[in-house]
Protein backbone atom coordinates (compact mmCIF):
# COMPACT_ATOMS: atom_id res chain seq x y z
CA UNK A 1 0.00 0.00 0.00
CA UNK A 2 1.25 3.35 -1.02
CA UNK A 3 1.13 6.50 1.35
CA UNK A 4 -1.21 7.66 -1.30
CA UNK A 5 -3.05 4.86 -0.94
CA UNK A 6 -3.10 5.23 2.88
CA UNK A 7 -4.58 9.05 2.67
CA UNK A 8 -6.97 8.18 0.20
CA UNK A 9 -8.61 5.10 2.68
CA UNK A 10 -8.48 7.73 5.75
CA UNK A 11 -9.93 10.44 3.53
CA UNK A 12 -12.98 7.98 3.32
CA UNK A 13 -13.57 7.54 6.55
CA UNK A 14 -12.65 11.39 7.56
CA UNK A 15 -15.59 12.55 4.75
CA UNK A 16 -17.95 9.85 5.54
CA UNK A 17 -17.77 11.17 9.49
CA UNK A 18 -17.78 14.96 7.94
CA UNK A 19 -20.71 14.13 5.99
CA UNK A 20 -23.11 12.82 9.23
CA UNK A 21 -21.48 16.31 11.52
CA UNK A 22 -22.10 18.62 9.35
CA UNK A 23 -24.96 18.18 6.47
CA UNK A 24 -24.57 20.40 3.12
CA UNK A 25 -27.67 22.16 4.11
CA UNK A 26 -25.24 23.63 6.59
CA UNK A 27 -21.99 24.20 4.65
CA UNK A 28 -24.35 25.89 1.75
CA UNK A 29 -25.96 28.55 5.41
CA UNK A 30 -21.79 29.31 5.99
CA UNK A 31 -21.29 33.56 4.93
CA UNK A 32 -18.49 32.32 2.53
CA UNK A 33 -20.94 29.90 0.32
CA UNK A 34 -22.10 32.64 -1.25
CA UNK A 35 -18.98 34.70 -2.09
CA UNK A 36 -18.01 34.76 -5.84
CA UNK A 37 -14.41 33.28 -5.90
CA UNK A 38 -11.14 35.06 -6.85
CA UNK A 39 -10.17 33.84 -10.17
CA UNK A 40 -6.25 31.92 -9.61
CA UNK A 41 -5.35 31.35 -12.89
CA UNK A 42 -5.85 35.29 -14.00
CA UNK A 43 -3.66 36.21 -11.17
CA UNK A 44 -1.12 33.50 -11.98
CA UNK A 45 -0.94 34.48 -15.87
CA UNK A 46 -1.03 38.59 -14.88
CA UNK A 47 1.89 39.46 -16.77
CA UNK A 48 3.17 41.37 -13.04
CA UNK A 49 2.92 38.35 -11.12
CA UNK A 50 5.45 36.11 -9.71
CA UNK A 51 3.35 33.23 -10.26
CA UNK A 52 3.92 31.51 -6.89
CA UNK A 53 1.48 29.73 -5.36
CA UNK A 54 3.19 30.09 -1.58
CA UNK A 55 1.86 27.16 0.37
CA UNK A 56 1.06 26.84 4.13
CA UNK A 57 2.21 23.18 4.99
CA UNK A 58 3.26 22.42 9.10
CA UNK A 59 4.49 18.67 8.40
CA UNK A 60 4.30 16.14 5.73
CA UNK A 61 4.83 12.30 5.55
CA UNK A 62 7.99 12.47 3.65
CA UNK A 63 9.24 15.24 5.62
CA UNK A 64 7.50 15.17 8.95
CA UNK A 65 7.62 18.10 11.14
CA UNK A 66 8.22 21.11 8.72
CA UNK A 67 7.37 23.90 10.74
CA UNK A 68 5.19 23.70 13.79
CA UNK A 69 5.49 27.38 15.28
CA UNK A 70 4.30 29.38 12.37
CA UNK A 71 0.84 31.60 12.17
CA UNK A 72 -1.31 30.81 9.62
CA UNK A 73 -2.86 34.58 9.54
CA UNK A 74 0.58 35.77 9.65
CA UNK A 75 2.61 33.61 7.69
CA UNK A 76 -0.06 33.94 4.53
CA UNK A 77 -0.16 37.91 4.93
CA UNK A 78 3.19 37.37 4.86
CA UNK A 79 3.32 35.54 2.11
CA UNK A 80 0.91 37.88 -0.34
CA UNK A 81 3.30 40.92 0.99
CA UNK A 82 6.37 39.39 -0.43
CA UNK A 83 4.63 38.52 -4.30
CA UNK A 84 2.35 35.38 -4.12
CA UNK A 85 0.08 34.98 -6.34
CA UNK A 86 -2.15 32.74 -4.97
CA UNK A 87 -2.25 31.13 -1.86
CA UNK A 88 -2.54 27.07 -0.82
CA UNK A 89 -3.27 25.77 2.62
CA UNK A 90 -3.35 22.13 3.57
CA UNK A 91 -6.64 21.42 5.47
CA UNK A 92 -5.75 17.32 5.67
CA UNK A 93 -4.97 17.06 9.20
CA UNK A 94 -3.80 13.35 9.58
CA UNK A 95 -0.87 13.60 7.56
CA UNK A 96 0.25 17.35 6.76
CA UNK A 97 -1.63 18.86 10.15
CA UNK A 98 -3.54 20.93 8.62
CA UNK A 99 -7.02 22.04 9.55
CA UNK A 100 -10.44 23.67 8.01
CA UNK A 101 -9.37 26.43 10.19
CA UNK A 102 -6.38 27.33 8.75
CA UNK A 103 -8.37 27.99 5.59
CA UNK A 104 -10.88 30.15 7.01
CA UNK A 105 -7.92 31.96 8.85
CA UNK A 106 -5.91 32.53 5.73
CA UNK A 107 -9.28 33.85 3.96
CA UNK A 108 -10.16 36.39 6.80
CA UNK A 109 -6.71 37.45 6.70
CA UNK A 110 -6.25 37.61 2.79
CA UNK A 111 -9.83 39.17 1.32
CA UNK A 112 -8.15 39.36 -2.57
CA UNK A 113 -5.55 36.77 -2.51
CA UNK A 114 -7.38 33.34 -4.36
CA UNK A 115 -6.84 30.37 -2.00
CA UNK A 116 -6.25 26.90 -2.97
CA UNK A 117 -7.97 24.24 -0.85
CA UNK A 118 -5.14 21.52 -0.17
CA UNK A 119 -6.51 18.37 0.14
CA UNK A 120 -7.43 14.65 -0.81
CA UNK A 121 -10.67 15.85 -2.96
CA UNK A 122 -12.66 12.41 -3.43
CA UNK A 123 -16.23 13.37 -3.19
CA UNK A 124 -18.03 16.16 -4.48
CA UNK A 125 -19.17 16.84 -0.58
CA UNK A 126 -15.34 18.08 -0.47
CA UNK A 127 -15.94 20.76 -2.55
CA UNK A 128 -19.03 22.17 -0.97
CA UNK A 129 -16.79 22.55 2.31
CA UNK A 130 -14.09 24.17 0.48
CA UNK A 131 -16.39 26.98 -1.17
CA UNK A 132 -18.31 27.24 2.46
CA UNK A 133 -14.52 27.65 4.07
CA UNK A 134 -13.37 30.39 1.57
CA UNK A 135 -11.39 28.56 -1.08
CA UNK A 136 -11.48 29.64 -4.58
CA UNK A 137 -9.83 26.98 -6.49
CA UNK A 138 -9.45 23.38 -5.74
CA UNK A 139 -6.59 20.01 -6.22
CA UNK A 140 -7.67 17.26 -8.03
CA UNK A 141 -5.03 14.78 -7.92
CA UNK A 142 -5.17 12.68 -10.61
CA UNK A 143 -3.34 9.60 -8.93
CA UNK A 144 -5.91 8.95 -7.10
CA UNK A 145 -9.10 9.46 -8.94
CA UNK A 146 -10.37 7.53 -12.37
CA UNK A 147 -10.69 9.84 -15.42
CA UNK A 148 -14.70 9.49 -14.95
CA UNK A 149 -14.12 10.92 -11.37
CA UNK A 150 -11.34 13.74 -12.43
CA UNK A 151 -14.76 14.69 -15.22
CA UNK A 152 -17.43 14.71 -12.41
CA UNK A 153 -15.51 16.82 -9.62
CA UNK A 154 -14.38 19.10 -11.99
CA UNK A 155 -17.57 19.81 -13.27
CA UNK A 156 -19.39 20.30 -10.46
CA UNK A 157 -16.44 22.57 -9.01
CA UNK A 158 -17.03 24.74 -11.95
CA UNK A 159 -21.20 24.62 -11.35
CA UNK A 160 -19.78 26.04 -7.82
CA UNK A 161 -17.58 28.62 -9.46
CA UNK A 162 -14.52 27.20 -7.92
CA UNK A 163 -11.46 27.04 -10.13
CA UNK A 164 -9.49 23.19 -10.58
CA UNK A 165 -6.23 22.62 -10.18
CA UNK A 166 -5.75 18.97 -12.06
CA UNK A 167 -2.15 17.67 -10.46
CA UNK A 168 -0.50 14.50 -12.67
CA UNK A 169 3.05 12.78 -12.40
CA UNK A 170 3.07 11.20 -16.14
CA UNK A 171 1.99 11.41 -19.16
CA UNK A 172 -0.47 8.52 -18.63
CA UNK A 173 -2.12 10.35 -16.31
CA UNK A 174 -2.37 13.48 -18.20
CA UNK A 175 -3.37 12.27 -21.57
CA UNK A 176 -6.37 10.03 -19.39
CA UNK A 177 -7.69 12.69 -17.27
CA UNK A 178 -7.31 16.25 -18.44
CA UNK A 179 -10.45 17.88 -19.34
CA UNK A 180 -12.02 21.03 -20.29
CA UNK A 181 -13.12 21.98 -16.81
CA UNK A 182 -9.78 22.07 -15.25
CA UNK A 183 -8.12 25.66 -14.89
CA UNK A 184 -4.51 24.61 -14.20
CA UNK A 185 -2.84 22.14 -14.78
CA UNK A 186 0.00 21.12 -11.96
CA UNK A 187 2.64 18.73 -12.60
CA UNK A 188 4.01 17.06 -9.39
CA UNK A 189 7.94 16.80 -9.62
CA UNK A 190 7.56 14.46 -6.11
CA UNK A 191 8.00 10.61 -6.98
CA UNK A 192 5.01 9.63 -4.96
CA UNK A 193 6.83 6.20 -4.55
CA UNK A 194 9.76 7.73 -3.62
CA UNK A 195 9.22 10.99 -2.38
CA UNK A 196 12.00 12.16 -4.64
CA UNK A 197 11.93 14.98 -6.61
CA UNK A 198 12.99 16.34 -10.38
CA UNK A 199 12.40 18.51 -12.46
CA UNK A 200 12.76 16.30 -15.30
CA UNK A 201 9.13 15.23 -14.82
CA UNK A 202 7.79 19.30 -15.49
CA UNK A 203 10.52 19.33 -18.35
CA UNK A 204 8.81 16.22 -20.21
CA UNK A 205 5.00 16.69 -19.63
CA UNK A 206 5.35 20.49 -20.31
CA UNK A 207 5.19 20.02 -24.10
CA UNK A 208 1.75 17.51 -23.86
CA UNK A 209 -0.49 20.94 -21.77
CA UNK A 210 -2.19 22.61 -24.20
CA UNK A 211 -1.82 26.00 -24.06
CA UNK A 212 -5.45 26.42 -22.94
CA UNK A 213 -4.54 25.36 -19.36
CA UNK A 214 -1.95 27.43 -17.20
CA UNK A 215 0.60 25.27 -16.81
CA UNK A 216 2.18 24.75 -13.11
CA UNK A 217 5.05 22.75 -11.63
CA UNK A 218 4.98 21.90 -8.30
CA UNK A 219 7.33 20.27 -5.41
CA UNK A 220 11.40 20.29 -4.55
CA UNK A 221 11.44 24.18 -6.06
CA UNK A 222 13.97 26.11 -4.11
CA UNK A 223 16.12 28.38 -6.13
CA UNK A 224 15.62 31.07 -8.55
CA UNK A 225 17.87 29.37 -11.71
CA UNK A 226 15.57 26.31 -11.60
CA UNK A 227 12.58 28.61 -11.73
CA UNK A 228 14.29 30.53 -14.60
CA UNK A 229 14.21 27.11 -16.37
CA UNK A 230 11.09 26.02 -15.77
CA UNK A 231 9.76 29.51 -17.31
CA UNK A 232 11.28 29.31 -20.24
CA UNK A 233 10.18 25.98 -20.61
CA UNK A 234 7.02 27.35 -20.41
CA UNK A 235 5.14 27.44 -16.79
CA UNK A 236 3.54 30.00 -15.34
CA UNK A 237 3.03 29.40 -12.34
CA UNK A 238 5.43 27.22 -9.23
CA UNK A 239 4.17 25.57 -6.31
CA UNK A 240 6.36 26.15 -3.46
CA UNK A 241 5.92 25.10 0.39
CA UNK A 242 8.90 23.73 2.20
CA UNK A 243 11.66 26.12 0.79
CA UNK A 244 9.39 28.59 3.12
CA UNK A 245 7.74 27.00 5.68
CA UNK A 246 11.27 24.91 6.62
CA UNK A 247 12.34 28.81 7.41
CA UNK A 248 12.06 30.31 10.11
CA UNK A 249 10.32 33.71 8.51
CA UNK A 250 9.18 32.22 5.53
CA UNK A 251 7.52 35.25 4.43
CA UNK A 252 11.08 36.76 3.66
CA UNK A 253 12.07 33.17 2.39
CA UNK A 254 9.77 33.91 -0.26
CA UNK A 255 10.72 37.61 -0.54
CA UNK A 256 14.38 36.58 -1.10
CA UNK A 257 13.63 34.42 -3.18
CA UNK A 258 11.75 36.88 -5.64
CA UNK A 259 14.48 39.02 -5.31
CA UNK A 260 16.70 36.41 -6.61
CA UNK A 261 14.54 35.43 -9.33
CA UNK A 262 14.13 38.78 -10.22
CA UNK A 263 17.85 39.35 -11.12
CA UNK A 264 18.23 35.89 -12.42
CA UNK A 265 18.56 35.96 -16.55
CA UNK A 266 16.68 33.76 -18.49
CA UNK A 267 18.68 30.30 -19.48
CA UNK A 268 19.69 30.59 -23.49
O1 LIG B 1 6.87 21.62 -0.19
P1 LIG B 1 7.23 21.57 -1.63
O2 LIG B 1 8.24 20.53 -1.98
O3 LIG B 1 7.62 22.93 -2.15
O4 LIG B 1 5.91 21.14 -2.43
C1 LIG B 1 4.71 21.91 -2.36
C2 LIG B 1 3.55 21.10 -2.96
O5 LIG B 1 3.83 20.88 -4.32
C3 LIG B 1 3.34 19.79 -2.22
O6 LIG B 1 3.04 20.08 -0.90
C4 LIG B 1 2.23 18.94 -2.83
C5 LIG B 1 2.02 18.71 -4.15
N1 LIG B 1 0.93 17.94 -4.32
C6 LIG B 1 0.42 17.64 -3.13
C7 LIG B 1 -0.73 16.90 -2.81
C8 LIG B 1 -1.07 16.82 -1.50
C9 LIG B 1 -0.30 17.39 -0.51
C10 LIG B 1 0.84 18.12 -0.80
C11 LIG B 1 1.20 18.26 -2.13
Amino acid sequence: MTILDQIVAQKRIEVAQRKTETPVSVLEQMPDFRRVPLSARDAIQDLNSTGIIAEFKRRSPSKGVINDRAGVAETTQGYVRAGAAVLSVLTDEPFFGGTPADLQAARQANPSTPILRKDFVIDAYQLLEAKAWGADLVLLIAACLTPAEVADLSQEAQNLGLQVLLEVHDEHELDQTLTHTVDLVGVNNRNLKTFETSIETSLRLIERIPDTFAKITESGLHDAATMRTLFRAGFDGFLIGEAFMKTSDPAAALAELVAQYNTTPLPI
